[in-house]
């Protein structure tokens, strides 16, 4: 364990995601190493985050070694290993994910800039905020003197949905399940693969055994589980947001176990076909702070069509946010 604390950026700090996130960071979340927290919101926001500052005092927390506040994401990002990227707006009931591309775009232009200027050598950034793959793609294209597979965005939340449905469905516990895969985009084009999950070390398509409850039941379930949360809580998903942002960094940190991996949206160099450059989510392993994508996965034509879906959806945005000037 190293006593030296490892900086991590937040943004968005005052919002939903934040509340709940910054509470799990600072109780130890990312492992036993301490932390400092540096928080960057809009000015307007900073005095509601002087409350949060306040109430993360209050918990007197052993791993949180300093946190510090501001509006300048310069100042905020100076030095710091660790950057989650969560602050933008949410989308609202009818909403795509999409549909925030112009509205958050910018901001991920700026703070894409701001970090190559003043990160740690070492930094990773994961994007939380939506369009997450599309706002992950534009900050790594502001940061040209970071190293792109330092940019990740969220998908760990429908993986870990999906882990959920398939335990449910198999009558088993979440740990059992093995091997999940996301593939492609955090929307509604999401391709959550129980081809190559495992079951108690059970090929998952066996165990399942129903191709209509995985393409008419699990399928959109999973991909439609933000929109549920929000028709029901008039509020998108924040807790489990954070608790999959925690799980991210600390499995890209400290490694994936062996014989698992994890879903993580990174950029492309082409494999399983997917258009290079973009920024989408693959079956990864994680170790000494780098990861790889899984190669050799036998991808059948079910897969393929919709892994390719998701993918050209990803192209779609990617011209989208080249024509507003953004990357
Ligand atoms: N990838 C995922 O799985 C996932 C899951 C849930 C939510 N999200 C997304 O995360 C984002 C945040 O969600 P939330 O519920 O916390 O929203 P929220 O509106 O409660 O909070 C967003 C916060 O970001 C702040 N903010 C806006 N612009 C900023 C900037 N330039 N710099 C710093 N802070 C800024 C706002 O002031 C606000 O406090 C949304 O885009 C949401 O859709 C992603
Ligand atoms: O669905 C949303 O807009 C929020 C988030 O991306 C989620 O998946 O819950």
């Amino acid at each position: 364990m190293s006593a030296t604390p490892l900086k991590v950026a937040v943004t968005g700090a005052a919002g939903q995601i934040g509340y709940s996130l910054l509470f799990r960071l600072a109780s130890g979340a990312l492992g036993d190493r301490p932390i400092e927290l540096r928080l960057l919101e809009i000015t307007p926001a900073l005095k509601a985050l002087e409350g949060v500052v306040m109430e993360l005092d209050d918990c007197a927390f052993p791993g949180l070694a300093a946190v510090e506040i501001g509006d300048d994401a310069e100042k905020i990002f100076d030095g710091v290993n660790l950057a989650l990227l969560v602050g933008a707006r949410p989308r609202g009931p009818g909403m795509e994910r999409s549909d925030l591309l112009s509205a958050n775009g910018a901001i991920f232009t700026a703070q894409g800039k701001a970090l190559n200027k003043v990160a740690a050598d070492d930094v990773r950034i994961g994007v939380t905020g939506n369009p997450a793959n599309t706002n992950a793609l534009i900050a790594m294209t502001n940061a040209p003197d970071i190293p792109q597979q330092r940019f990740s965005a969220l998908t760990r939340l429908d993986h870990n949905r999906a882990i959920s449905q398939l335990a449910a469905k198999t009558g088993s516990s979440v740990n059992d399940i093995k091997k999940m895969t996301i593939w492609g985009n955090h929307s509604a084009t999401q391709y959550p693969d129980v081809f190559h999950a495992e079951v108690g070390g059970k090929n998952a398509f066996d165990v399942v055994n129903d191709q209509a409850w995985v393409e008419n039941d699990f399928i959109p379930t999973v991909a439609k589980r933000g929109a549920a949360i929000i028709d029901a809580r008039g509020a998108s998903s924040a807790a489990s947001a954070a608790s999959a942002t925690c799980n991210a960094a600390r499995d890209w940190l400290n490694g994936t176990p062996e014989g698992d991996w994890v879903s993580m949206a990174v950029v492309s160099d082409g494999s399983y076909g997917t258009p290079e450059g973009i920024v989408t989510s693959f079956p990864v392993t994680t170790k000494d702070g780098g990861w790889s994508i899984v190669q050799g996965l036998e991808i059948n034509e079910f897969s393929r069509a919709r892994i390719d879906a998701s993918n050209a959806e990803l192209v779609e945005e990617r011209a989208a946010v080249t024509e507003l000037g953004l990357i």
